[in-house]
């Protein structure tokens, strides 16, 4: 991962945002002035993308989100624009750079009561709270913005949306929808994970004067999910490569009437970029997998034996067990082998429920065959599964998906990716990332086996696990995108070699 790539895509919790502000201004910078350039960043995305609105309702809290809120409101006024003020607050209450904010306005303005939606607004401005949400919105401010629902009238939020938390996406009481959230120098986790992404609209990221060289003392570990985060070996291909040269990837088949599952994966691995692609089958379901298989190749795996026969195979790198196979024992003893002789696994599907009553046999069997390499596993569960592994975390109220993801991680010494429109990867070190790409009709019968032959193909390819993991997440979300509305699990691989030809032409980085 390179440095300057992943910094443009970390994303900042409200504590590490406050260090950025206190770090700028301990090096010069006054607070207000980067409250201004907040304000001005907030008033110019509004002349831009809403050129017509005139009058414009500008709802302030009582923080710094309020503050910003009185600043913009008077540079509407300067643009030609007429706000009105509701405040949450008193502006003699307000402290510090908001009050400086407020006392520098001098238009209208009236309490918050008094601010009814139907008055002929042409737009809100939300401001009433921001990073410092601290307790469920209520009372006043949660009627204020149960009117702006009602109305049709658009909004713009001040960094983030009234009662979604920047840290974690989850609702605080009351949630305000914005069609346009203007946020400050890099994107919160809140605006990638749900309901905050949804409630938040378009986000612009309005660069105010803070500087990069920030994030070296706040060391972000966790980054919207897009390619800077991760190299795709198979857009370079070496000119004289070899076959071998981009991996040989298994998926292990269930019997006979369970096929499909895994011709999705070992497709998807072989368009993913993988250079072979075999799929390990029982005896009874090698014809069918024979009446169907062309560039794929088919080895019969009847049992442990073949199994031990098969491994031999050192050129085999990287594993797909789980997709259409059975849960049981066989599972279970498959996965343990694959990890016990050093090579990569993804594990899915029936492959993660298997190990539903012993989690801790996996989870030390990928801490035993973790090497400098990093971790061999990568577990892509959905929420069910994900509960059938972590029962505890997945029943923990107080987790985001964020921190659930990052513990199990942590836990299982496993990359774990979470998978949901808003798809949390995250590594034992620490490392996240969320996925924000894709379509609805990625939730499709078949489009998670297609994920984890993704995922496996840049594993045999060599990628590090986390990166092969957010390479996977990206692609598959991508190629939906290719392919829009109708989309069956079918569709994506035949969408890869776009997505191979996109990710090619991006900058190396
Ligand atoms: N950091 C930066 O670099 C920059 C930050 N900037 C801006 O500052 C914003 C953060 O400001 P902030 O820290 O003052 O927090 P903010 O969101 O205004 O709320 C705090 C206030 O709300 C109150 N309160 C909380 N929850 C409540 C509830 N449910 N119901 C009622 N009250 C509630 C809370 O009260 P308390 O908990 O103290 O009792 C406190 O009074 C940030 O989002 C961005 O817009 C920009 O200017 C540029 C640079
Ligand atoms: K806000």
């Amino acid at each position: 991962m390179t440095k300057i790539a992943a910094h443009d895509l970390a994303l900042l919790d409200p504590v590490q945002m406050a260090e950025a502000d206190r770090l700028t201004i301990a090096g010069g910078m006054a607070g207000i002035a980067l409250m201004e350039r907040a304000a001005t960043a907030v008033a110019g995305t509004i002349r831009r993308s809403f050129p017509k609105a005139r009058r414009i309702a500008v709802l302030a809290g009582p923080g710094n989100n309020g503050g910003d809120a009185w600043a913009a409101a008077r540079l509407l006024s300067e643009a030609g624009c007429e706000p009105t003020v509701y405040s949450f607050v008193a502006p003699d209450m307000l402290r510090g750079d908001a009050a400086l904010a407020a006392a520098g306005y001098g238009g209208p303005w009236q309490a918050l009561e008094a601010f009814v939606p139907e008055a002929g607004f042409d737009l809100v401005v939300d401001g009433l709270f921001g990073a410092g949400l601290a307790r469920p919105v209520e009372g006043e401010a949660a009627r204020a913005i149960a009117a702006v629902k009602g109305a049709k009238t658009p909004v713009v939020a001040i960094d983030l949306p009234s009662g979604i938390s920047g840290a974690s996406g989850e609702p605080l009481g009351t949630v305000l929808r914005a069609d346009l959230t203007v946020t400050f120098f890099r994107r919160k986790p809140g605006h990638l994970l749900e309901p905050g992404r949804s409630a938040c609209g378009r986000v612009i990221v309005a660069d105010i004067g803070i500087s990069d060289s920030v994030l070296e003392a706040i060391s972000p570990q966790v980054f919207a999910n897009a390619p800077g985060l991760f190299r795709n070996p198979a857009t370079s291909p070496r000119d004289a490569g070899h076959k071998y040269d981009r991996g040989h990837a298994v998926v292990f088949s269930g019997g006979m009437a369970r096929t499909g599952a895994a011709r999705l994966a070992a497709m998807a691995a072989l368009r993913g970029g993988a250079g072979l692609v075999t799929v390990y089958a029982p005896g009874s379901a090698l014809m069918a997998h024979a009446a169907h298989l062309t560039a794929i190749m088919l080895e019969r795996c009847n049992d442990a034996a073949d199994f031990d026969a098969l491994l031999c195979d050192a050129r085999t790198n990287a594993f797909v067990l789980g997709p259409g196979f059975g849960i049981g024992e066989d599972a279970r003893r498959y996965a343990s082998a694959v990890l016990a002789a050093g090579r990569r696994l993804v594990l899915d599907a029936d492959g993660i429920t298997s190990f539903q009553d012993e989690p801790e046999t996996l989870f030390a069997a990928a801490k035993a065959a973790t090497s400098d390499d990093g971790a061999p596993l990568v577990l892509t569960p959905h929420a069910g599964e994900f509960k059938r592994l972590f029962p505890d975390l997945a029943g923990d109220a107080t987790l985001s998906k964020l921190e659930r993801t990052r513990s199990a991680a942590r836990r299982a010494g496993a990359v774990v990716v979470l998978k949901g429109r808003d798809t949390v990867i995250a590594a034992p070190d620490g490392r996240a990332a969320i996925n924000s790409n894709g379509t609805p009709w990625l939730a499709t019968a078949g489009s998670g086996d297609v994920l984890s032959g993704i995922v496996a193909a840049q594993l045999a390819q060599g990628a590090p696990s986390f990166e092969a993991a957010c390479a996977g997440v990206w692609m598959h979300g991508r190629a939906a995108e290719h392919f829009g509305s109708g989309l069956i699990a079918e569709d994506l691989a035949p969408m890869l070699p776009q997505v191979h030809t996109e990710l090619a032409a991006l900058p190396s980085s």
